[in-house]
């Protein structure tokens, strides 16, 4: 049985006429212990999307299922998950042991029990020495663990994360990321990941939830969202730089679109005749930003191999087995 379903799920806000349709029918199965992230760009709706599965915001028809009991109607304490905000959302004023205690102090869990939960989930987190203190005395990654220590001694059927990275610098990001794989890999709780950074999305997810002006265009491992996107939106929105999207290239008829990832571009003596515009060097690798006709393509090369320079005429190839084809009308892969 999946550990949490999603059927044709759609959230209007509003009512009548005036409605805004956010959410256009979501449907995704997630199996027990998986790790799911659910990526897009601002306004696509991941946040909603999470809320209604949380129970912070009212489903407007389809079905959210926690290991197979609908959970529609259920308030957010009744669905056997925890949430991690993008903000913590830490009591001032109480101690790290009391923030991470206070949900099973509601719950009415015997006093010995918490003090185990939370010693070991501050085990885990390496949170054991800071339980005395205020959260305003502790840094940015240490509250964001605190807040983890407050979902993890619940022991959720789920845990639902809303960007909680998003206020760590890139260096305690990356590291961070690494601790909730290790906790992911330790505790094996199902889990949601929302977030709009699609290096985060491939690095942390075992399958990914492509999120697109409130559809899902793909869900799918980070290896088969990267070489076999479903939509030009996919191909363009996970990669960094993204996939070249050619539409009048030789070779591309009409209603086409050819897409290729700037890694399988390279200098040949026979292909598309280009002109260079722009080299750069990042280090261990050499972005090549060049014109084919009115296209712009970009290509990634070996910062070893001696570039081209800005207003040469050089010759691109296009490795044959790399090539994705879409429907340029639908966006779709073909
Ligand atoms: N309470 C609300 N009332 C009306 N529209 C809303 C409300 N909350 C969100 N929306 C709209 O729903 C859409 C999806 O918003 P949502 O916050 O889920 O996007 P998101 O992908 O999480 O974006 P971000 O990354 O910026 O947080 C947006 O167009 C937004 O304007």
């Amino acid at each position: 049985m999946a550990a949490l379903s999603l059927r044709n799920v759609i959230k209007r806000y509003g009512h009548g006429p005036k409605a805004n349709q956010v959410i256009h029918g979501v449907s995704a199965e997630i199996e027990a212990g998986e790790f799911v992230v659910i990526v897009g760009p601002s306004g696509c709706g991941k946040s909603t999307l999470l809320r209604m599965v949380a129970g912070l915001e009212e489903i407007s028809a389809g079905e959210i299922a926690i290991k197979g009991r609908v959970v529609n109607d259920l308030e957010p304490s009744e669905r056997d998950i925890a949430m991690v905000f993008q903000n913590y959302a830490l009591y001032p004023h109480m101690s790290v042991f009391d923030n991470m205690a206070y949900g099973l102090k509601i719950a009415k869990v015997p006093v010995p029990e918490i003090k185990t939960r939370v010693d070991k989930a501050a085990k885990i987190l390496e949170l054991g020495h800071l339980l005395e203190r205020k959260p305003r005395e502790l840094s940015g990654g240490q509250r964001q663990r605190v807040a983890m220590g407050r979902a993890i001694v619940r022991q959720p059927q789920v845990f639902l994360f809303d960007e909680p990275l998003s206020n760590l610098d890139a260096k305690l990001r990356a590291q961070t990321r690494i601790e909730i794989q290790k906790l992911h890999r330790e505790l094996g709780i199902t889990s949601l990941f929302v977030t709009h950074d699609q290096v985060e999305a491939m690095t942390l997810a075992q399958r990914i939830i492509v999120m697109n002006g409130g559809m899902m265009d793909q869900f799918g491992t980070p290896e088969e969202v990267y070489s076999r996107p479903a939509t030009t939106f996919v191909a363009s929105f996970m990669g960094s730089p993204p996939m070249n999207l050619l539409k009048q290239a030789p070779g591309v008829r009409a209603g086409q679109i050819l897409g290729i990832r700037p890694e399988h571009l390279s200098l040949a003596t026979e292909g598309w005749s280009a002109q260079i515009e722009h080299v750069e060097l990042l280090g261990a690798e050499r972005l090549v930003y060049a014109r084919i006709g009115d296209e712009q393509v970009i290509m990634r090369t070996d910062a070893a191999v001696l570039p081209p320079s800005a207003g040469d005429t050089v010759t691109i190839a296009a490795q044959q087995d790399k090539l994705h084809w879409f429907d340029a009308g639908s966006g779709k892969r073909v």
